[in-house]
């Protein structure tokens, strides 16, 4: 028996096949591309994620020798906006979470609900990251469309529609879609889809992460080359995913998970704080996180120097010492999310100089993605969690400069799973427990590799912490003139 995952990212959907021990049997991955339309914009066709999905899911069955699923479980990236008719078809490109169009409808709700009463009802601040704010930009900017649309949906609703034929999403998903969600219920807020004149009717039905929704179709089957009838696990939100999948289950253990996005995630905070975004967990409990650009950084840095492999780059910036020479990058590409909360806000490259190369800039931009995460792991701290150690992953935790940079930068050890599938491990966790195979959370330490850890270098400490003090003033002084 088998489980078998899809995760729609925002790089690549990933499929993956684990033997029913927990173990990689077999893991392959279509890419697309993100458009931009204007700046600050971010969108993507919802029909790669199902066109890669179900081709990869064929593929990989044929591969393995057609062995039986005994269930399929999803994840995906978000909060997005993603309208579909009655058919499931999209009526327009997703509107991606690195989207930040929607500031003035944010403004809006800050006049007209407030930020107070946003952070008091959902946890969470009012920015156009947050689904709820990306919907009211599609209610107001194209009504044509909104008349149209059955279910506004997210990568996993739009997954599993094409499985099963059900409209679904879960608790952790939801949570990102502030201010229409209450994690007090755990359902769509109808006060304020009201206030928002948006029908709560049109979003999907919220179920539990491990709940089966539904069966694989005959129509799918035929599709993914899965059987029909095989059960369809709800899954998370790929962030919450990769926490559970991280195995990141004690206090003073954060998952930090490098894909397009940076998280840096902690399950059940006895309080939550608005610097970060706020979500429920897979599990149920709560779960908050530092949200940062990280593998988009690198995507546009190998851009602008034309395309050279990883490696090159990486050896380049090995060969560059701490601090880069004085080289600091700030990671705004997109505006920021954690904890500076600003759609204005951009990229910057601080301190050039004649001395500085490509492994300068290269070394310099690892570097501001781990300082945004110094500027977490300090809330996190001061709301008495402070983290003793993290388990990296994903695609940006393959490189072993940016583990060392990481752990010199948090002083903390960073810890890494090479064949664990990060993302992916958590949900097919998920289809373990909805399937009743594993009963408790503890059941995930048999599945997890050991790890290769990597320590602060002390030698490098005094230069980071110099450094560190630079690129927090940097934003501070700038942000006016975003
Ligand atoms: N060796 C590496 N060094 C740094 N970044 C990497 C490396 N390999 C992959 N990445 C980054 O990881 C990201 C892809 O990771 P993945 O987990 O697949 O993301 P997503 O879920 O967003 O599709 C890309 O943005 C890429 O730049
Ligand atoms: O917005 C968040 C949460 O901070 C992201 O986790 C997205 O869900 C995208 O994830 P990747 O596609 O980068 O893995």
């Amino acid at each position: 028996m088998t489980y078998l995952t899809v995760d729609a990212g925002t790089s690549s959907t990933k499929v993956c096949l684990f033997r029913q021990d927990g173990s990689l049997w077999l893991s392959r991955s279509v890419s697309y591309p993100v458009d931009r339309p204007q700046p600050g914009w971010a969108e993507q066709d919802p029909r790669a994620w199902w066109q890669a999905a179900s081709a990869l899911c064929r593929a990989l069955l044929v591969e393995a020798g057609n062995p039986p699923v005994r269930a399929v479980s999803l994840s995906g990236q978000a909060p997005l906006c993603v309208p579909l008719d009655r058919h499931g078809q999209p009526l327009r490109p997703a509107i991606l979470w690195l989207d930040r169009r929607a500031a003035p409808q944010a403004r809006w709700l800050q006049e007209h609900l407030g930020v107070e009463e946003a952070v008091h009802l959902s946890g969470n601040v009012l920015d156009p990251y947050f689904g709820g704010v990306k919907w009211l930009w599609f209610r107001r900017e194209e009504p044509e469309l909104y008349a149209r649309t059955w279910k506004i949906a997210q990568a996993q609703t739009y997954l599993a529609w094409h499985l099963t034929g059900k409209a679904i999403t879960d608790p952790s998903h939801a949570g990102m879609c502030s201010p229409c969600f209450n994690p007090q219920t755990r359902q769509w807020d109808e006060r304020i889809c009201e206030l928002m004149e948006l029908d709560a009717e049109r979003l999907p039905e919220i179920h539990a992460s491990t709940e089966i929704i539904g069966e694989v179709t005959r129509r799918a089957a035929a599709e993914t080359g899965l059987k029909a009838g095989t059960p369809v696990v709800c899954g998370g939100g790929d962030f919450a995913c990769a926490c559970l999948g991280a195995g990141a289950l004690n206090p003073g253990q954060g998952a930090l998970m490098l894909g397009t996005a940076g998280n840096l995630l902690v399950p059940a905070l006895e309080r939550t704080d608005p610097r970060l975004i706020n979500t429920l967990h897979v599990t149920g409990e709560r779960l908050s996180m530092g949200g940062v650009l990280a593998g988009e950084v690198i995507t546009w840095v190998r851009g602008l120097f034309g395309n050279p492999s990883l490696e090159t780059l990486e050896a380049e910036a090995a060969r560059v010492p701490p601090g880069a020479e004085g080289l600091l990058f700030l990671p705004y590409l997109m505006g920021e999310r954690t904890p500076v909360w600003d759609a204005q806000a951009r990229g910057v490259y601080f301190g050039i100089s004649s001395l500085h190369n490509r492994g300068h800039f290269y070394r310099a931009a690892l570097e501001g993605v781990a300082f945004a995460f110094r500027e977490i792991t300090s809330i996190f701290t001061a709301l008495g969690r402070p983290l003793h150690e993290v388990i990296i992953l994903d695609g940006g935790a393959r490189s072993p400069l940016w583990r060392q940079v990481f752990a010199d930068v948090l002083g903390l050890p960073v810890r890494w799973r090479p064949t664990s599938p990060g993302t992916s491990h958590g949900a097919a966790f998920l289809a373990a427990l909805a399937m009743a195979d594993a009963s408790t959370r503890d059941a995930l330490q048999h599945w997890l590799e050991p790890t290769l850890d990597v320590f602060p270098n002390q030698e490098a400490q005094p230069t980071y912490a110099g450094r560190f003090a630079v690129y927090r003033q940097l934003y501070g002084r700038l942000k006016d003139l975003f």
